[in-house]
Parts: C-alpha cells; structure tokens; sequence
C-alpha cells in the first residue's frame, strides 16, 4: 500500500516517558512531515470510553481512533506518536522505531512528570520486560521495525538525523 503515498508514514512508539513526543516533533520539524499525538488527538476529539483513575489515562475506542486517522494516513507524510502499536492497520506504517530508555533513567523522567506510583511501576515493568518492541514486532513486518536508543540528548540528536536520512532515501526509491 505504500506505493499509493509519495511520503512515508513512520510511527514512534515505546514506554510512556522514552521520548516519543521529543524525537517525534523533532523529526517531523526537520523533514516538514506531519506531527500526530494519538493521546492528544483521543482526548481532544473525544476517541475514549472513559478515563481510567486509577491509571490516570483514557480507554481507548479503537475503531473510532483508526477512523478518525485514515485519510491522513492514507496521504503520507505523518510521524505518529503512541505508546501502544498494535490497534493500528499494518498497512499504514514504513517504519516503526521502538524507543528504549534505561530503567533508572526512564524512572526518574516518569517521577519529574507526577505520576501515581502504580503507574510509574507499570510502566518500569513494561519497559524491562520490552512490551511495546514484542508487540511491534508481532504487529508488523520485523524488517520495519527498528529498536532505538533514547537515554541522552546525543541518542534524540542521532535518532533525529537517523529518520532524516531514512525519509530522504525512501522518497528517493520512490523517484
Ligand atoms: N533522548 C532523551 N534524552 C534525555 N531526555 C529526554 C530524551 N527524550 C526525552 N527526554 C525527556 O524525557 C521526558 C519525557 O519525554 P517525552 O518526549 O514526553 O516522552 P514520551 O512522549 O515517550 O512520553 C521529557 O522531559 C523530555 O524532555
């Protein structure tokens, strides 16, 4: 399907506070693509069942969020930032590069943003035992997905510049 776009679609995904948000405003500054928070765009139009209090996050309606996404998707040219991977259509992504932050690191950026301990410890868990890069790898092509590093300020530099290059390629196998 992505021979119908003439940009690439590329998702950012990882634990909650491995620097999804940075690297992918950052990246879709730098190549003039598209920014979409998923959390944003589920609290702002309304994509939820309802907010869990006890993880202080929304449930999401899966089928309304893919809705919603698909036009803009189907154009190209979208960096999408989200914590999970699996909901979306396999067909829609070129790349899909799973943040890691190391545990101690990770656990003082998830303590700086308030977060309720059984979130922080949730979320500790989901990143030691790799739940987000298992379940990218389940849900697409393993040659799609690529694990990064997202510990300093030099890994978001050379992340950043990474997805450069690999936008510039693909557009020029599509010439
Ligand atoms: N590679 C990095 N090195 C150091 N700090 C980072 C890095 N990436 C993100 N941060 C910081 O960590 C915090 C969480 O980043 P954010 O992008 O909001 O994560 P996410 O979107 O994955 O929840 C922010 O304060 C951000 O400035």
């Amino acid at each position: 399907m992505s021979s119908e776009r003439n940009l690439p679609n590329i998702l950012i995904t990882g634990t909650p506070g491995t620097g999804k948000s940075t690297l992918a405003e950052l990246a879709a500054q730098d190549a003039g693509l598209s920014y979409i928070n998923v959390g944003t765009l589920v609290k702002e139009r309304l994509l939820h069942e309802g907010y869990d209090e006890d993880y202080q996050s929304y449930i999401l309606d899966d089928d309304k969020v893919i809705d919603e996404m698909e036009e803009q998707m189907s154009k190209g040219g979208n960096i999408v930032d989200f914590h999970s991977c699996e909901l979306f259509p396999e067909r829609w992504f070129d790349l899909i590069l799973v943040l890691r932050t190391d545990n101690t690191i990770l656990y003082d950026r998830l303590v700086a943003r308030n977060y309720p301990q059984n979130k922080i410890t949730e979320n500790i868990e989901c990143e030691i035992f790799q739940v987000v890069l298992e379940e990218a790898r389940e849900s697409y092509a393993p040659e799609k997905v690529v694990e990064l590093q997202s510990n300093s300020v030099d890994d978001m530099d050379s992340n950043a510049s990474r997805i450069e290059k690999w936008i510039e390629d693909w557009k020029a196998r599509k010439q």
